[in-house]
């Protein structure tokens, strides 16, 4: 908390510097005028976050805070899809130091975005399943567009959202809806994620949607910035302790539970049905 408070009054004193941190998987654009970072997932088909790209947006997320960064929007070069969520590839008959190295940079990632002292925006612009929802949840705000969907759907795929999946949602639709969500394993169209309060806006472009963003940006221009990450702090920080604390046992239950024959039997069957559903 203290180092955070110095942190963040340090925004106060120091001026915005310009970087660069694009990749081939993360392009990282900085709006001059407004200081504001725009990350865009580029990894085709659907931005399954394999080890690579979420080290890449690691990075990015590591360098925005270093470099004071006014703001992060977080979306999507796809017309379609958000991000499929984690790579399957990564879970099936893993190689285990990759798979760890993978499981890691994951925990990092959340903890640096939803950690973040700058304000963040997802810019949902197509279907956000499990991993790409829980990215999305990182972020401060939500605006999404019409016509796709979101949510943990990991028990569906005979799965279990890790706690800090579950306090991210927590975080903004609550416990009940969280509970009713993940037991169910529901992907919610866009319009029922209005309605729980899992995206706070609905547009219909992904221009509106930035600019939207915008006006969320705007909101923090009379807000001195160490009340506001303080704040943030104050409401996320629990959730980023419970994570450091139990992050070692994390990876040993994690460890036993993808060495589990019948789930890789189940998580072949699945990488199957997404196959065959292209062939239909
Ligand atoms: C304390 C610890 C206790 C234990 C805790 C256990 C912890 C376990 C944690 C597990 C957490 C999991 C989180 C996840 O994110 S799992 C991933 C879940 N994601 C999904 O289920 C999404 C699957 N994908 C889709 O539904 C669709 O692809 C889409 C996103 C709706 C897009 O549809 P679209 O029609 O545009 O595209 P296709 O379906 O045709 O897909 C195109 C190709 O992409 C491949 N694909 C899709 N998703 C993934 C993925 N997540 N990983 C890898 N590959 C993916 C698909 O197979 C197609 O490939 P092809 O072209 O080769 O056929």
């Amino acid at each position: 908390m203290a180092l955070r408070a110095v942190r963040s009054l340090a925004i106060l004193s120091n001026p915005l510097r310009t970087y660069s941190t694009s990749g081939p998987l993360v392009n990282v654009s900085i709006n001059e005028k407004t200081g504001i970072a725009t990350a865009t997932l580029q990894r085709p088909p659907v931005n399954s976050l394999n080890l690579e790209l979420l080290t890449e947006l690691c990075t990015t997320l590591e360098q925005l805070e270093k470099n004071k960064s006014r703001g992060l929007i977080l979306t999507s070069s796809s017309n379609t899809v958000f991000s499929a969520g984690l790579d399957i590839y990564e879970m099936y008959k893993p190689n285990m130091d990759r798979y760890k190295q993978f499981w890691t940079t994951l925990q990092q990632t959340w903890i640096n975005l939803y950690g973040s002292s700058y304000p963040t925006v997802a810019v949902v612009n197509g279907h956000a399943p499990a991993g790409g929802c829980l990215l999305a949840l990182s972020c401060e705000y939500r605006i999404m567009l019409n016509n796709f969907t979101i949510g943990l759907n990991e028990t569906k795929l005979g799965m279990i959202a890790p706690t800090w999946f579950a306090a991210s949602m927590r975080n903004a639709i609550g416990t009940r809806q969280t509970e009713l969500a993940l037991i169910t394993g529901n992907l919610f169209t866009t319009d029922e994620a209005l309605k729980i309060g899992l995206v706070d806006e609905v547009v219909q472009s992904k221009n509106e949607a930035l600019e939207k963003a915008g006006k969320f940006f705007d909101k923090f221009k009379r807000i001195p910035p160490h009340a506001r990450t303080m704040t943030k702090t104050s409401l996320r920080g629990a959730d980023i302790q419970a994570l450091v604390k139990s992050r070692n046992e994390e990876m040993n239950k994690l460890t036993a539970f993808i060495n589990d024959p019948k789930l890789q039997e189940a998580i072949g069957m699945y990488l199957e049905s997404l196959k065959q559903k292209q062939n239909k």
